[in-house]
């Protein structure tokens, strides 16, 4: 059997996801040229490299496609149902750190927890005749936080797949629920962090497809550990 690393092909991740396998002993070469979608591991004819972007690296974990991905944990959780259950988070790597937060406008003085904002959002409707506007891409990181863990349930969800933090200036939502790393989108555009509004603190992470014929192949616990010393 051959084993399927799938590594970001682009994006902010790129370099520092091939540099952790340099560093583990397992270099990483394209097949073909710079912008081939295929790679192998120098030495190890038994393993493939597939370069696919973060968040297709999550859905391919899922679907059992991949036996390996380098990917942020926002994309895996946001990704996939009951993520745990399907995939293992091997190691966390230290590098692509995002937290998924909740932002409300500055100006919402009297709101500073989820359970102020749980006020706002039962009042919302008779004061403005709608329900709370959340703009996100997150949609089952934003329903978990709001709707399982703060019992919130009177909101509505407005996709957003770009400038989020835009969104409530534009009018087209409330509030956010997006990535913050350095903070200055959000004070850019005069959003606060509520004190218990961080859903996820993620960072690019080795994870592992959940197979039965991963237990017997050691090859697997080779790379695992190979990765772990690393860090
Ligand atoms: N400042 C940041 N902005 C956006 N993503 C960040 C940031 N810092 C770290 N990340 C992480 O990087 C990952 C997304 O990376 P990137 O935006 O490079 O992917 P991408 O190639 O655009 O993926 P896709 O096209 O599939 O969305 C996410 O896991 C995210 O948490
Ligand atoms: O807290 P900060 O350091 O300001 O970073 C957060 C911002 O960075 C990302 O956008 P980016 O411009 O990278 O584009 P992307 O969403 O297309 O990745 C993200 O979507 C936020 O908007």
């Amino acid at each position: 059997m051959t084993i399927t690393i799938a590594l970001p092909s682009k994006g902010r991740m790129k370099d520092d996801a091939s540099a952790i396998f340099e560093r583990a002993g397992l270099p990483i070469v394209a097949v073909g040229n710079d912008r081939s979608y295929r790679g192998r591991v120098e030495g190890h004819e038994d393993i493939e490299i597939a370069f696919l972007s973060a968040s297709e690296i999550a859905r391919e974990l899922g679907a059992g496609a991949v036996d390996f991905g380098v990917t942020g944990e926002d994309l895996v959780r946001e990704g996939l149902v009951d993520a745990d259950r399907q995939v293992e988070i091997v190691a966390r790597l230290g590098f692509g750190h995002a937290d998924v937060v909740v932002a409300v406008p500055e100006i919402w003085l009297d709101v500073d927890t989820m359970a102020d904002l749980g006020d706002v959002a039962a009042d919302f409707r008779a004061r403005h005749g709608r329900r709370l506007q959340i703009a996100t891409k997150y949609w089952r990181l934003t329903q978990q936080h709001f709707s399982s863990q703060h019992g919130i349930q009177l909101y509505r969800i407005v996709e957003s797949l770009g400038a989020t933090e835009g969104a409530p200036a534009a009018g087209q939502a409330d509030i956010i629920v997006d990535i913050t790393s350095t903070g200055s989108t959000l004070r850019a555009n005069h959003l606060k962090i509520l004190s218990d509004g961080v859903i996820l603190k993620s960072q690019a992470c080795l994870v592992r497809a959940r197979k039965s014929a991963h237990e017997s192949d050691p090859r697997i616990a080779h790379i695992v550990d190979a990765v772990r010393n690393t860090l």
